[in-house]
């Protein structure tokens, strides 16, 4: 079976830190890869280098048979590629709902077109879109947040609405970077049942994540970086028990 995400090889140092040397990373369609590894081991700069974020040193990131490096992250959720990132970056002055919209408008097509026309399309496109983000918003629970400007959203909710902007852009691969971050047990457990729900609509996901809770509970494999290198790579029972995992990740030397 051919991957629907295949990084060969990318290395990529700032100064004289090699944040990334040597990285494989396979992401099968249909599920969910797991990133992990202590602060500093690469995680974000990888998930950087696969975006366009960054640019590598040298490697190659394979897509749906497409070469992904060289370009620009504006480029890719049209491809089906979506990410999130470490801190909420929600639009403060937009509400939740708004927010979620911004996700899709890779679907509008308004901006062509004489004015009269585009007015018009452009009202109906708002309305699908509309649509669109209120179906994510129910779908994570959160319509009494809707109309919520972001920024007054507790810090999980926002991770939350993160999570439905990515899911807007209807990807094929939706890259999350720490979605878990802030939330507490009971939400990230809720979480992990929207994960799972996502993947089985048919969107694979690589999940960074130091709540190995989560990254226990959704994964179907999990890749371990530490100090800029892969580890260990396989399912979850077989990473758990690793020795070199549990002696760079969880710091115990049994
Ligand atoms: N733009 C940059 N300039 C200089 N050094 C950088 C840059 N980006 C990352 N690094 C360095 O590269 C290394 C890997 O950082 P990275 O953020 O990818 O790690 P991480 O695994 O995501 O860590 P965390 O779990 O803390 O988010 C670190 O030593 C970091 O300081």
């Amino acid at each position: 079976m051919t991957a629907l995400l295949s990084v060969r090889d990318m290395s990529r140092s700032f100064g004289g830190v090699a944040a990334v040397q040597s990285v494989d990373l396979d992401v099968d369609a249909g599920t969910i890869r797991a990133v992990i590894g202590p602060n500093g081991a690469g995680k974000t700069t990888l998930l950087d280098l696969v975006t366009g974020f960054t640019k590598p040193d040298s490697g190659s990131v394979e897509f749906k048979g497409d070469q992904l490096v060289g370009l620009s992250p504006r480029e890719l959720p049209s491809r089906g590629l979506m990410r999130t990132f470490q801190s909420a970056r929600l639009v403060p002055s937009l509400t939740v709902r708004e927010n979620v919209m911004l996700g899709a408008y890779r679907f509008t097509r308004a901006r062509f077109g004489s004015d009269a026309f585009r007015l018009a399309r452009s009202r109906r496109e708002e309305k699908e879109l509309t649509v669109r983000a209120d179906e994510l918003i129910d779908f994570l629970d959160m319509r009494h947040f809707a109309d919520t400007l972001a920024p007054a959203l507790p810090a999980g909710a926002q991770r939350l609405v993160e999570v439905a902007r990515g899911l807007a852009g209807a990807p094929d691969l939706l890259l999350l970077d720490e979605p878990a971050a802030g939330l507490d047990d009971s939400e990230t457990r809720e979480l992990a049942d929207v994960l799972r729900a996502v993947r089985t609509g048919g969107i694979s996901m690589v999940l960074i994540e130091h709540n190995m809770a989560l990254v226990l509970a959704v994964s179907d494999r999990i890749t371990v970086m530490d100090a800029g290198r892969v580890i260990a790579e396989g399912v979850p029972k077989d990473v758990r028990g690793d020795p070199a995992v549990r002696k760079a990740y969880l710091g115990v030397d049994q």
